[in-house]
């Protein structure tokens, strides 16, 4: 057979890109995506946690289907042509889908491990305070939502320099967009409407967070600091689901910063997956978004504390 053509992914939404001759991930076309081990023990660290992860005889199978496919380690060109280097063969999450929308949100207030050093801590807490992260417990890394009126292969796709900062409202914002039918590009209130199934459904986003949620109240093996949700859905599946599937896939990603847990409860991943459910719950409760109070929300981190008067949670 043939060598596949590794090609830049069409539907990255966050992190390193191979495009314009950078070092970034590949796929193959055929349900692989390839991730380049970063370096400074990043990448190190992603494969060490990957092979400790799949091999852990207390982590239950419906839990390891929240997480991309982990295929070993492939030597592969660098995209940005710095020769081979070994890649993370994981399976592509994309590759079933046609038009997908997509939305990355690293979760967490805080997003540096402890033990982390000066420099690290100091760059992550400057970009953690321009963003929802100390307010909310997470923050939405990427998004591209497709825009219906323009055909089916197009999207909104707003810069990633804009989203790493969104506000709390403009988080809440997004995450209406997500699911709604009316154009993301405008100035029109979302509209909400594929939010029953796709947040809502049985196999829907929030059912998933529950159920990985509720392994995160139990499990002490790991910490993940900096990790990603990723939602993905298609919305011609998803408005024609009625009684059926509605196709919707929650996935974890991004490992460079997990480390053990030794018999301690991911207070930071969990605060941060709680809030989200809060959030996703109220888009389908308060679809108009009128139910919001102003409340002080206090979140510990490691080496220090972060304080905010924002808006932040829905009344309940
Ligand atoms: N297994 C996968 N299949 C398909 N797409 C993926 C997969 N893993 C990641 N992605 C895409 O790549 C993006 C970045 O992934 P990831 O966070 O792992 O990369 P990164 O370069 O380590 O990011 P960062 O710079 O934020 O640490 C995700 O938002 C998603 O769009
Ligand atoms: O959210 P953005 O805007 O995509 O910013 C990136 C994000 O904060 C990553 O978590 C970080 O990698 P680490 O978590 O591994 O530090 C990366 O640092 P880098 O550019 O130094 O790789 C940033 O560029």
């Amino acid at each position: 057979m043939a060598s596949p053509i590794l090609k830049p992914p069409e539907h990255q939404v966050a992190g390193h890109s191979a495009k314009d001759g950078k070092l970034g991930p590949v796929v193959d076309g055929r349900g692989l995506f390839y991730k380049p081990l970063q370096g400074d023990g990043r990448g190190d660290s992603e494969l060490s946690f990957y092979a400790a992860f799949f091999s852990h005889p207390a982590v239950p199978p419906s839990i390891r289907s929240f997480f991309p496919g982990f295929h070993g380690t492939h030597f592969l060109p660098s995209s940005d042509g710095s020769g081979p280097r070994p890649h993370l063969a994981l399976d592509d999450l994309l590759a079933a889908f046609r038009s997908p929308s997509i939305i990355d949100l690293k979760i967490g207030a805080c997003t540096w491990p402890p033990d982390s050093s000066d420099d690290y801590f100091r760059k992550c807490i400057a970009r953690d305070r321009e963003s929802a992260s100390p307010t909310l417990g997470f923050r939405v890394s990427g998004v591209q939502i497709q825009n219906p009126g323009a055909g089916a292969d197009s999207f909104w796709r707003p810069l990633r320099s804009r989203v790493r900062v969104y506000s709390v409202e403009e988080t809440r914002r997004v995450l209406r967009q997500f699911v709604s039918r009316n154009s993301p590009s405008t100035d029109e209130k979302p509209d909400c409407d594929l939010a029953s199934v796709v947040y809502g459904a049985a196999d829907g986003v929030l059912a998933q967070l529950q159920e990985i949620k509720a392994w995160f109240e139990e499990q002490t093996i790991f910490h993940f600091y900096s990790a990603s949700i990723l939602l993905i859905y298609e919305k011609d599946a998803a408005a024609a689901a009625v009684g059926r599937s509605s196709g919707v896939r929650v996935k974890l990603v991004d490992f460079a910063h997990v480390v053990e847990g030794n018999g301690i409860i991911d207070h930071n991943f969990l605060g941060g997956l709680s809030s989200l459910i809060k959030l996703l719950f109220e888009v389908i409760t308060d679809p108009e978004g009128d139910g919001w109070k102003s409340s002080k929300v206090h979140l510990s981190c490691n080496n220090g504390s972060l304080e905010s008067n924002a808006s932040v949670l829905p009344s309940t």
